[in-house]
């Protein structure tokens, strides 16, 4: 229907906004774009379902996130690969993985804050009659 329409856009335009107050923070350009392969190459050995900000952004504008849940299954996986991949003691790991627990308590803060519950119940309601 024409207004189902209206609202998944409206989810678009608020997921994209949320992205992009996560994506201006130095703290989390690591997880602006997927780890380089070159630079790192036994990530994708070591992670197989990488995730990053970019790749988030193209999926909120090829339509596949229809609610803010399915949007925060990707952070929760941002943040479950740095955990993964950078586990030691040493400052470098903690640190990034101290950067991906801030990553998604952002996303979720944000989204507590700003999501209308019966908007997003809406949302959910929609994907699933389809
Ligand atoms: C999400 O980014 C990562 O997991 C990479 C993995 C990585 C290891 C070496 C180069 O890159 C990372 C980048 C910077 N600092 C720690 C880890």
């Amino acid at each position: 229907r024409e207004s189902e329409e209206a609202t998944l856009r409206e989810l678009r335009i608020f997921l994209r906004e949320v992205l992009s107050r996560i994506a201006l923070e130095r703290k989390f350009r690591n997880f602006a774009k997927a780890v380089d392969p070159e630079e790192v190459p036994d990530y994708f050995a070591v992670i197989k379902n990488p995730m990053d900000l970019s790749t988030m952004m193209n999926k909120i504008n090829m339509h596949e996130y229809t609610s803010a849940k399915d949007f925060l299954v990707d952070i929760d996986l941002i943040t479950s690969n740095a955990l993964e991949y950078n586990p030691d003691q040493d400052p470098s790991d903690r640190q990034i993985r101290n950067y991906a627990c801030e990553l998604k308590d952002m996303a979720y803060a944000i989204i507590d804050a700003e999501m209308d519950s019966d908007f997003e119940q809406t949302c959910v309601d929609i994907a699933t009659s389809r």
